[in-house]
């Protein structure tokens, strides 16, 4: 039995006939910070979809090699894509809160899953998400206005929220304060180092100073392949591979 929470063994991603990742293998310990870095293109997007079957939605997305949960392989046909992504949530890039009232982002996944037995569980449920997402001092009047009328800082929040009321094992985040000012992704940034002491969290990021300030391991994808991961401090003072050097050198990227 592995101690990772997932891993990726020898996995390959193509679009149509073009290779976009190549032999990536990579595990994902529970309650990490695991950021995938490197230049645009590289694949970093299309290996985190891979790790919650996002990828089957585009149609002439191909995945081989295999990706386990717990020991259990994600693509097995037994499996159904819905629970994996529940147990494996998504924050997009760009906060997406459904047009619904607050409440009913937060309850939707709840719902779908039927994880409450009563009115009474969900409620406690939707609080408790929004609590863990920073969010509850200042929604808990607004239960019943539209997400959309959040800041976005606020809406990524609640995106985070409505991932988390899934009771996930693990998050992936796709640059997730790109879109933010610097005040609201700083709260985001903070709010990833606590959901990480119960989380598995993998975040896409352009910024060697956020990888810094919050992953506990990085990874550095160069044009398709996995070129090294390690601690994080250990990636920055003493890359192994040239191609980290100079990328962290910006000789290119
Ligand atoms: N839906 C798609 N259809 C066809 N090709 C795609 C698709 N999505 C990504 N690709 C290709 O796969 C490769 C990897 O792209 P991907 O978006 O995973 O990289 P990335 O590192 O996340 O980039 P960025 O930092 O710009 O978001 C690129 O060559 C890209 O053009």
């Amino acid at each position: 039995m592995s101690k990772a929470k997932m891993q990726a063994d020898a996995v390959d991603v193509f679009y149509g006939e073009s290779r976009a990742i190549r032999d990536v293998s990579l595990e994902i310990n529970d309650r990490e910070v695991l950021a995938l870095m490197g230049p645009s293109g590289c694949g970093k997007s299309t290996f985190l979809r891979c790790l919650n079957r996002m990828n089957d939605h585009i149609g002439e997305a191909r995945i081989e090699g295999r990706i386990t949960l717990d020991d259990r392989d994600i693509y097995d046909p037994e499996i159904d894509p819905v629970q994996i992504r529940a147990r494996v949530g998504m924050v997009a890039q760009v906060p997406n809160p459904f047009p619904k009232p607050i409440f009913d982002n937060v309850a939707f996944g709840p719902r779908l899953h039927g994880l409450h037995d009563s009115r009474d569980e969900l409620t406690e449920l939707v609080e408790g998400s929004l609590s863990r997402a920073g969010l509850w001092e200042e929604v808990k009047d607004l239960l019943h206005q539209p997400g959309t009328s959040l800041s976005g800082g606020q809406q990524q929040r609640l995106c985070i929220a409505r991932a988390i009321a899934n009771q996930p094992d693990v998050l992936l985040m796709d640059e997730p304060v790109s879109s933010l000012d610097p005040k609201s992704a700083a709260v985001i940034e903070e709010l990833i180092g606590e959901l990480a002491e119960r989380y598995a969290i993998v975040l896409v990021t352009h910024s060697m100073e956020q990888a810094k300030r919050i992953a506990d391991r990085t990874a550095f994808f160069y044009l398709g392949d996995l070129v090294e991961v390690a601690e994080t401090h250990a990636l920055f003072d003493n890359p192994q591979e040239e191609r980290t050097q100079r990328y962290l050198g910006g000789l290119f990227g």
